[in-house]
């Protein structure tokens, strides 16, 4: 029953607040014509009321008395109506209301929402009060206007706020109305004004048309609607206001061609369609910011120019007497040759002194070419490198080192406008070139390096230099380094920085890699980082790092599906022949992989050698990196395997390089970054607030657990047994202790762990971590060993 009830009362409520809903056709019929009747003749009563209101007022009292006569044209109804709106309640505002009412009848006979109607005559009520409140400050010269309420609204708020604050608190309603009614914006106007100034050079006719009184405007509005409301279905009845209406919409007009010439065309600025995730990617803009990587450690500090050094000796100086000895040795030599001079000129760099020459006419340049060693040989200096022709000039270079080098410092690079004013992705301050200046480089774009030099050259300074300019340049939030070093000492400064800006393989102590297992896992690892980031590039749509960064930083992707701020990662190998050559094809493959691959998604490799062999700088290696530097080496092979050309043999050291990106080969100073001064740096870094941990890097499961189990008993290592009881008295299951004790290479330790693995002694691979020993003892080995050879 209880049901019942609540069911009637929600049944009953619609018909309470709409009753029309439920009227039938011809209810609607007689209710909508009454009103739009009504409507009608009120307006008619106003409008006549307006010319005969006046006379018509002493007959009101005797509304009873048929004798008594009256003007109104609808008589003593009109009259008594037309008073009760407009004199004694809204002024000529009431206006409004009989189109109000006649809009409720059009409403109702033709059926259309009535949600729209409130609105009507909400607003409709809305802009009554507004105006006859505006019309009550006329009230004095002309009462009708604003009517009592009008009048008596006007001056209460007067006494209030008095006729300023009124005017202005009339003006606020009214940019209510028009933005909420009309969403009229602040450009409405503008382009309203301008459409408006233009209408009055056009033409300016003081005809009927444009003899506006502000009853008029509001009806137009209030016309408008009602044409909306229609549809434009009942034209007969709008036609009554189609004049008004008319004169809102411009009509397009022949023109002349001056005018043509006069009008402006006015470029609607159509937005770019939004997606639901560009919306919500605004809005979360909005609230909160572009996303900034480097909110989680805000305050980090980058390091001050002031850790690096100065040095005396920097700064070129010219010593006139050795440019003139080295002119005039030149100019002989060249003579002894039978070469002719026709000019000479020296650009002084750091290390070395550029003399430009321009042959005689008629000398041919592969005869200077030829003689390359014997003109150096005369010259009789070291590090002469003769450049036959300088590419896009036509002459010659020969340069000679300077007697006295300045060293290029590490802060003068760092500090040079060039350096600090990049907006490259991974700059780098290489050093400085022939002609002084400093020399800058995108490692994004290289986008590998290649580093070779004879021990004690230089390239661990260059590689210190590379270091250093990126932690000036990058915040941790934004590059990570991989460092590899086999030789122990020379990166290991840098694990002072390691929660800043290494990263590494989960469950590794150190960050820095000095063992060549791990390498491998790392470079596998750093492949599935690849793998995944590619992925992730995918599902953003984006085609590499730094678009996809900056959709990250702009909300458009989400965390929750897997997206993240991806920092730079940088390999670094500080000795690559001694990795490939205990690994080989195990190094080589991913680091092919990654050089081929890694170059959109952000992972860059710096690889440096001692020994520039083409058994270390394979073909494969080479051809993935076309960026390459080349400190001295001691042959003209090492030079040609480096740089694909000699020139590297006849670099006079310390930090004197040649670098290539492709084609042009550049000689440039390297800056000298001393280890006092990276410690210093990274000391600074290091004792900063960091990240829990260093970035962590994918976990690579080793295949061998997979392949291994298939080797077949008789291919076993001869060494087989013997590493077996090694493992087993050790209880260790590890490559390198089998390396240590059998004095083996890598590669076959790793395949002797993979046979124990299949004979079942040793568990799976299990990261970085060593494997399981699964025999306890050698009596439980041997008999292991023996039911397999009684097996086959
Ligand atoms: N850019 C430079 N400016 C001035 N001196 C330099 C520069 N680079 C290197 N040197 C000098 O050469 C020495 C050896 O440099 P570095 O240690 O970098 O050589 P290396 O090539 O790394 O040798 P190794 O391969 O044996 O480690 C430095 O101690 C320094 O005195």
């Amino acid at each position: 029953m209880a049901k019942k009830k609540t069911k009637t009362t929600k049944e009953s409520k619609p018909k309470l607040k709409a009753p029309s809903f439920k009227l039938s056709s011809q209810q609607k019929l007689v209710l909508g014509s009454f009103l739009a009747i009504l409507g009608l003749l009120l307006f008619i009563a106003f409008v006549s009321y307006l010319f005969t209101g006046k006379a018509d007022q002493s007959t009101l009292n005797e509304f009873a008395t048929r004798e008594v006569k009256t003007e109104n044209w609808l008589n003593k109804t009109g009259a008594w109506l037309s008073n009760f709106f407009i004199y004694k309640g809204f002024g000529v505002a009431s206006f409004i209301f009989s189109g109000l009412i006649f809009l409720s009848g059009v409403f109702i006979l033709t059926n259309s929402s009535l949600i729209k109607l409130r609105k009507h005559w909400f607003w409709g009520t809305f802009i009554v009060i507004w105006l006859s409140i505006l019309f009550g400050f006329f009230a004095d010269s002309l009462d009708t206007l604003g009517g009592t309420i009008g009048f008596e609204m006007n001056s209460f708020l007067q006494d209030y706020l008095g006729k300023i604050g009124t005017s202005l608190l009339l003006v606020f309603l009214l940019i209510i109305y028009l933005a909420i009614r009309f969403k009229v914006t602040a450009d409405t106007f503008k382009n309203m004004f301008q459409r408006a100034s233009k209408d009055i050079k056009q033409e300016f006719k003081p005809s009927d048309e444009d003899i506006s009184i502000p009853i008029d405007n509001d009806l137009t509005a209030e016309a408008e609607e009602i044409k909306s409301a229609f549809d434009l279905d009942l034209k007969t009845i709008s036609e009554d206001k189609e004049e008004i209406t008319q004169k809102e919409i411009p009509k397009p007009e022949p023109k002349d061609s001056k005018e043509e010439s006069e009008m402006t065309i006015e470029v609607e600025e159509v937005a770019e369609e939004l997606s639901e995730t560009d919306n919500l990617s605004n809005k979360l803009v909005e609230d909160f910011g572009l996303f900034d990587p480097t909110l989680e450690l805000s305050n980090y500090q980058f390091p001050s120019l002031d850790l690096l050094k100065k040095y005396d000796s920097e700064g070129i100086t010219i010593n006139q007497e050795e440019l003139e000895e080295n002119k005039n040795r030149i100019v002989e030599t060249l003579s002894n040759y039978k070469i002719g001079i026709a000019s000479i000129k020296a650009t002084i760099g750091p290390t070395v002194t550029l003399y430009e020459i321009v042959p005689d006419a008629g000398i041919r340049i592969s005869k200077i070419k030829n003689l390359e060693d014997d003109i150096a040989l005369s010259l009789s200096a070291l590090g002469i490198r003769i450049i036959a022709p300088i590419p896009g000039k036509g002459t010659i270079g020969i340069e000679v080192p300077n007697k006295n080098s300045t060293v290029v410092s590490m802060r003068s690079v760092i500090a040079s406008q060039k350096f600090q004013k990049s907006d490259m992705q991974l700059p780098i301050a290489l050093g400085k070139t022939i002609s002084n200046e400093t020399f800058v480089v995108d490692l994004a774009k290289m986008p590998h390096l290649l580093m070779a030099g004879a021990t004690g050259q230089g390239k661990s300074v260059g590689l210190n230099a590379v270091l250093t300019s990126l932690l000036y340049k990058k915040h941790p939030a934004e590059v990570k380094f991989v460092l590899v070093d086999p030789k122990k000492v020379e990166l290991t400064l840098f694990n002072k920085i390691e929660r800043h800006y290494l990263a590494k393989l989960p469950d590794s102590e150190d960050a820095i890699i000095t063992d060549n297992t791990k390498v491998i896992n790392t470079l596998n690892s750093l492949c599935i980082e690849m793998d995944n980031r590619y992925e992730m590039l995918k599902n953003a749509l984006c085609r590499n790092i730094a678009e996809y960064n900056a959709k990250f930083k702009a909300r458009k992707l989400n965390p929750n599906d897997g997206h993240q701020f991806l920092p730079y990662i940088i390999l670094v190998v500080d000795e690559f022949a001694d990795l490939i050559m205990t690994a080989g094809k195990e190094v080589e493959t991913p680091i092919a992989r990654l050089a081929q691959l890694a170059r959109a998604i952000g992972i860059h490799l710096i690889i440096a050698t001692q020994r520039p062999s083409v058994n270390v700088i394979t073909g494969i290696i080479k051809a993935n990196f076309p960026a390459r530097i080349a400190f001295r080496v001691t042959s003209k092979i090492d030079s040609r395997t480096i740089l694909d050309g000699s020139g590297a043999d006849q670099l006079i050291g310390r930090g004197d390089m040649l670098y290539t990106q492709g084609n042009d080969l550049v000689r440039i100073q390297c800056a000298f970054v001393d280890t006092p001064e990276v410690e210093k740096i990274t000391d600074f870094i290091g004792s900063q607030k960091a990240y829990p941990d260093a970035y962590l890097l994918p976990e690579y499961v080793g295949e061998e657990s997979g392949t291994s189990l298939d080797i077949d008993i008789n291919d076993r290592d001869d060494l087989f047994r013997d590493a077996a009881e090694i493992i087993v008295t050790a209880q260790q299951g590890s490559a390198s202790l089998l390396q240590r004790k059998l004095k083996l290479g890598y590669n076959r330790a790793g395949r002797l762990i993979d046979q124990l693995e299949a004979a079942g002694i040793v568990g799976g691979f299990e990261g970085s971590k060593a494997r399981q020993v699964l025999v306890p003892d050698l009596t439980a080995l041997n008999q292991l060993l023996d039911n397999e050879g009684k097996k086959n």
